[in-house]
């Protein structure tokens, strides 16, 4: 394959952006590359705003008529990077390794297109911090610099390391789960290992609770409405040899359906109240931040898929629904849209210390976009 100077400029960005990965709400390094490269555009084609650690800018259109939107997330995760490579991340216990760095690369090239090529509509690319976490889809949208330019329609990619590069995954309807954070504290009695029953022992309790936790799914939820309780940490103690006084699980729960994640919070409910009967502990569970599902529009997905079945020599494969979050539900609820799986081919998948996305999707999906983006925006 012969890479061009342009496709050289977007993999750099990528590498550049992949060494200051930042977590949600502090993504300030972040938003000054994605400004500074903006401003190195014709300033006459665009205007531009920021809202919190996000970016909005808007590229006009010669006769518009509608406002097409595309969103691009730009936050890390808290992983320490495994890769290997020479454009790691720079930032101790941080990484982009859910492929926000792709994300942003492939919306700059996009946007370089549509300015050094005007379409009739007005364009509106949405850099939007904090999609791993606490959310930042639902302020932004609340926000008066979201509302000023407010999209007709709007589209959005993630990363797919199950997917070779040359393939566009997606479906109408819903494509990802209702999601919600799960945080539970415990708070027993420590003291002296050697004498437990002067204790209630957080540890044990912990234990329990995340043993009990996984009968809710095989046995609460109706096996066809899929549901996921994962607890990914459990801090407890302090040493060996004490007895430990607290315990905290972070977890987070998925559904396909809004009624089984409130079946699954009631069960978590009662579980935990029986955890505290039973270990004579006090628990508090806090739900953090929850997503909306993402659900695709009909008619804007369909003609989506059949505008790369017929313009372009790109795979479309129809998928299944993800338990993967998104905030970018909350855009599509208000807005017409869709999501679609960008495949990138990567041993190691999403939210892995060692995901390598293959850098050939970066140029192929700016190629695709900017021709769809066209597409939709021409009279
Ligand atoms: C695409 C992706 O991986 N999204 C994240 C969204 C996280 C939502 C929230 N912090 C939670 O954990 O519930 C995901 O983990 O699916």
């Amino acid at each position: 394959m012969v890479v061009t100077y342009m496709e050289n400029v977007f993999i750099q960005i990528r590498r550049d952006l992949h060494q200051i990965p930042e977590l949600g709400f502090q993504e300030t390094r972040t938003q000054q590359y994605i400004l500074n490269y903006i401003y190195s555009l014709p300033k006459e084609r665009y205007e531009i705003q920021t809202w919190r650690t996000g970016v909005l800018v808007k590229v006009l259109g010669r006769n518009p008529i509608k406002t097409i939107g595309y969103r691009a997330d730009i936050d890390g995760l808290p992983i320490e990077e495994e890769t290997g490579y020479s454009f790691a991340s720079s930032h101790q216990g941080m990484m982009h390794a859910c492929g926000h760095d792709l994300h942003m690369s492939i919306a700059l090239g996009v946007l370089t297109e549509i300015v050094n090529c005007p379409i009739d509509d007005d364009v509106v690319f949405i850099f939007q911090p904090a999609e791993e976490g606490p959310g930042g889809a639902q302020p932004m949208i609340e926000s008066e610099e979201f509302k000023r330019w407010k999209p007709d329609l709007i589209f959005a990619l993630h990363i797919a390391p199950e997917y070779p590069v040359g393939t566009i995954a997606t479906k109408k309807g819903l494509l990802f789960a209702n999601t919600s954070e799960l945080f539970i504290d415990l708070k027993g009695k420590g003291g002296h290992a050697a004498y437990p029953h002067q204790t209630n022992d957080m540890v044990v309790a912990a234990s329990y609770l995340v043993t009990q936790l996984q009968s809710i799914v095989s046995r609460n939820v109706n096996p066809l409405d899929a549901a996921v309780i994962t607890v990914g940490k459990i801090t407890g103690g302090t040493v060996q040899n004490i007895i430990a006084e607290t315990a905290r699980l972070e977890g987070t729960i998925r559904t396909l359906s809004a009624e089984s994640m409130e079946k699954v919070k009631e069960r978590i409910e009662a579980v935990v109240q029986g955890i505290q009967a039973s270990f004579q502990c006090k628990a508090s569970i806090d739900y953090g931040s929850m997503y909306y599902q993402v659900f695709n529009h009909e008619e804007l997905t369909a003609e989506f898929m059949d505008f790369i079945r017929e313009d372009t020599d790109v795979q479309v494969i129809e998928c299944k629904e993800a338990m993967t979050g998104e905030d970018f539900g909350y855009m599509l609820r208000e807005t017409p849209g869709f999501m679609f799986w960008l495949g990138v081919e990567s041993e190691y998948g999403l939210h892995h210390a060692k995901l390598q996305p293959n850098e050939a999707a970066i140029p192929a999906a700016i190629s695709l976009l900017t021709r769809y983006i066209s597409f939709k925006g021409t009279r």
